[in-house]
């Protein structure tokens, strides 16, 4: 990847919110088309990703987008039914699948209905299955790219500040209750985000800046310092969100 001012080795700043879904959308055509085999992707909400589903669905990059060999799982979402304005697996569905040749069955929405604990635990078990019992004694990385966002107050995924989700060790998918957002959430758990070949943020706008900055510094008390990666971890980022002024 490059950038106009690559400030760091895991850092791209670009222009604005559109650079980076440019920019995400051909890395992940880049990434999908290099791999011999199945690829798998957790999606994220929020805005600049809405762009970056926009643009996959364009119908120059749909055409060389290996559709057939990607599966299409979520990092999170609202325990809202699809057709609310807040869920994600609604958002995306309209925005990128319903206008791509995605096999049906290679996207991995959430589930909406019922217990939500219940739920992350079908959601984790439809992971298990997936991935293979094979691949899971071989501890192979569960996800070839996790997409994710910032909060400003230190979020991501659905990893919100103060929650029990974030001591989880074990479980890949637990509910969450902000306490300052609405709706109950099921998220990716840290060791599930871990199980990854790469993690991209996506960051963009000034509101950003402050909390980008602490989490940057690695700052404790900030939910998304924790995440790691068995691969890397890259940061696209707007110039307003990492704090460079704009001539
Ligand atoms: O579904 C969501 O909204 C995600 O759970 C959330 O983690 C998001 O990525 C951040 O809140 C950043 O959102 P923006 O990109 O819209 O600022």
């Amino acid at each position: 990847m490059s950038g106009h001012d690559v400030m760091s080795a895991d850092q791209i700043v670009l222009d604005d919110a559109e650079a980076i879904a440019r920019q995400a959308a051909d890395f992940l055509l880049e990434q999908a088309l290099a791999a011999k085999d199945v690829f798998r992707v957790a999606l994220s909400g929020g805005s600049t990703p809405k762009r970056l589903y926009a643009l996959m669905a364009d119908p120059d990059y749909a055409a060389r987008f290996p559709w057939g060999r990607v599966q299409f799982f979520f990092g999170d979402d609202r325990f809202v039914p699809a057709d609310s304005p807040d869920s994600n697996r609604g958002m995306v569905q309209s925005i990128l699948f319903s206008r791509v040749p995605a096999p049906a069955d290679a996207v991995f929405p959430m589930p909406d209905q019922g217990d939500p604990d219940a739920a992350a635990w079908a959601y984790e078990a439809s992971l298990k299955t997936v991935y293979g019992a094979e691949a899971l004694e071989a501890g192979r990385p569960l996800f070839d790219v996790v997409f994710l966002g910032l909060g400003e107050n230190g979020h991501t995924a659905s990893l919100f500040p103060r929650q029990p989700v974030l001591e989880e060790r074990t479980r890949w998918v637990a509910p969450c209750v902000p306490d300052d957002a609405p709706h109950t959430r099921l998220t990716l758990t840290y060791p599930a985000i871990a199980s990854s070949r790469f993690v991209l943020f996506l960051v963009t706008g000034a509101s950003k800046a402050e909390v980008y900055a602490r989490v940057r510094a690695g700052d404790p008390a900030e939910p998304a310092s924790h995440i790691t990666s068995e691969g890397r971890i890259e940061w696209l980022v707007d110039a307003a969100a990492a704090g460079e002024v704009v001539s």
